[in-house]
């Protein structure tokens, strides 16, 4: 991501300082040369000098900036972020021209500061480059947790999950069947449970850890995952000015610094408590068993980082889309009908099994429509261009850093119609194969595209049709209007509050 902007005033009040020798170096012809190349440079969103465009990305979601100046400069341009080049990329066909055809050339990553302390300096399979790490990381986590057949051994997990949700809904209504529901409050719960089993081989409840104290499952929630969703998007000024590294920048770093260290110690002491069970001679199908069996070459902190790497990637995205999803099932009645009743015709009165998913196609239409309208990771992380290349027929230099718009890219007017609308139906098209994840560029392309589509597909397709086929949804009084998201990823900013009604 682009390291948001809150720090922007005190980046500018740096300026004066080193106002002079900035100034010529950014104004002063510089050894960008263009040699033999003859293609023209990216357009540039005009900005001011020294601080280029920082001042209007003020607001916190730069991906509906990016989408707005993509109108009047077009689908690919650059920005200056302080001493950064930016190239932002808000069409599907340049998004996938640079994911895919020139991948070659912007395959590593360029991190803030904050995630190169919180991805321990690339040690995740989503943030490494492309390198050898990367091929072995990325190969164990498709084998053990999120390749076909491993998502078909982590099943029973999943079915666990979606009755668990269905029963303490069922037990909630029991006591009071007007009160509105969190839906998030439930299904986040048992996400996070299902995490831990596929990472850990175990639902933990609560664990001691040496460096903290002892930690209930809520309380390691919010060390795995929400703290560090929010260090995720902590900004740094010296991101944008990295020539100023040598001021010290304290109350970020130590903020950083303390939920990685948390992260860790938990991480650890989790592993700790199952290498007695491993110990024991009980083996489990998890992440952790495979790695320790397979990954002999991991250090403790890779292999700890790569087990909270599926940590964190379960517990959020899949929650992001299927919050909005039952949003939009709860708003929008007739589109909830018309799934109940294609449910209904399928399954008759048996609950909804995967295998009947290819059947369900307005099913899939309504996840791969969340997902395109509410597109939980907005921009993807910025990838580094390491030698010139080109795209969208502009030259791009090496040394600039690339913003995929996958927001801009899932609102293009020039190819989805009405795109503010949400509107299931458009995936009900022949020229979408049920069976394809990528029919928006929600989960990325090419060869970093997203390597837990298929298991967020089965979880939130899983969810949503079990919880309309169970009960009938209705927006509480208000909530309508609650639209607005927080974070790096798009969580709703108010979590859904539904009433629900039991079917039959
Ligand atoms: C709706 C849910 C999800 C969305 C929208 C999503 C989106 C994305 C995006 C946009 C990327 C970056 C692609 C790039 O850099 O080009 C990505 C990468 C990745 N995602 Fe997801 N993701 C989701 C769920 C998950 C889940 C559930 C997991 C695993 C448990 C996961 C694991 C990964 C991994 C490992 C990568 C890195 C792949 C690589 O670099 O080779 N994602 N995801």
């Amino acid at each position: 991501m682009l390291p948001s902007l809150n720090s922007v005033a005190v980046a500018v009040a740096a300026v004066p300082f080193f106002g002079f020798f900035f100034f010529l170096k950014r104004f002063l012809p510089s050894g960008r040369k263009m040699g033999s190349n003859t293609l023209p440079t990216v357009p540039e969103v005009p900005g001011l000098p020294m601080i280029g465009n920082l001042l209007q990305l003020k607001e916190k979601k730069p991906h509906k900036t990016f989408t707005k100046w993509a109108e009047t400069h077009g689908p690919v341009y650059s920005i200056r972020t302080g001493a950064s080049t930016v190239i932002v990329i808000n069409s599907p066909e340049t998004a996938k021209e640079a994911m895919v055809t020139r991948f070659s050339s912007i395959s590593t990553r360029k991190l803030s500061n904050a995630l190169k302390i919180l991805t321990f300096d690339k040690c995740m399979v989503a943030t490494s480059d492309y390198d050898e790490f990367h091929k072995l990381a990325k190969r164990c986590l498709l084998t053990n947790t999120l390749g076909s057949n491993a998502q078909r051994r982590h099943r029973h997990h999943r079915e666990a999950m979606i009755e668990n949700i269905s029963s303490k809904l069922h037990d909630t209504l029991k006591k009071d069947p007007i009160r509105p529901i969190n839906f998030r409050e439930v299904f986040e719960s048992e996400l996070f449970g299902l995490a831990m089993k596929q990472a850990l081989g175990k639902d933990v409840e609560s664990i001691y850890v040496e460096e903290i104290g002892t930690l209930s499952r809520k309380e390691m929630h919010k060390v795995l995952v929400t703290d560090m969703m929010e260090g995720a998007i902590d900004v740094d000024w010296r991101d944008f000015f990295p020539y100023l590294r040598w001021i010290p920048n304290k109350s970020f770093e130590m903020n950083i610094q303390r939920k990685h260290f948390r992260r860790m110690a938990l991480m650890n002491a989790l592993i700790k408590d199952q290498m007695k069970r491993i110990d024991a001679g009980e083996e489990v199908n998890c992440y952790l068993d495979y790695l320790l069996s397979e990954a002999k070459t991991l250090t403790m902190d890779q292999l700890a980082m790569l087990l909270w790497e599926t940590i964190i990637e379960t517990a959020d995205t899949t929650l992001v889309t299927t919050e909005w999803a039952m949003y939009q099932l709860a708003k929008d009645t007739i589109q909830q009908d018309r799934l109940y009743h294609e449910l209904q015709k399928v399954c008759g009165s048996n609950k909804v099994k995967e295998e009947n998913f290819s059947q369900i196609r307005y099913l899939d239409a309504v996840f791969h429509e969340t997902l395109r309208k509410h597109s939980p990771a907005p921009l993807v992380p910025l990838r580094y261009v390491h030698e010139d290349t080109q795209i969208g027929g502009y030259h791009i230099p090496a040394g600039s850093e690339i913003a995929v718009n996958i927001y801009g890219c899932n609102m293009d007017k020039n190819y989805w119609e009405n795109p503010e609308e949400w509107n299931p139906e458009r995936f009900l098209d022949e020229k979408y194969d049920p069976l394809d994840l990528q029919k928006t560029m929600a989960f990325g392309a090419g060869k970093r595209a997203c390597a837990g589509s298929l298991q967020a597909m089965l979880l939130a397709c899983g969810a949503i049709g079990r919880l309309v086929q169970e009960f009938e949804w209705q927006l509480k009084d208000g909530e309508e209007e609650k639209v607005d998201t927080v974070g790096l990823t798009s969580q709703k900013l108010h979590p859904l509050l539904a009433v629900l009604k039991p079917r039959n």
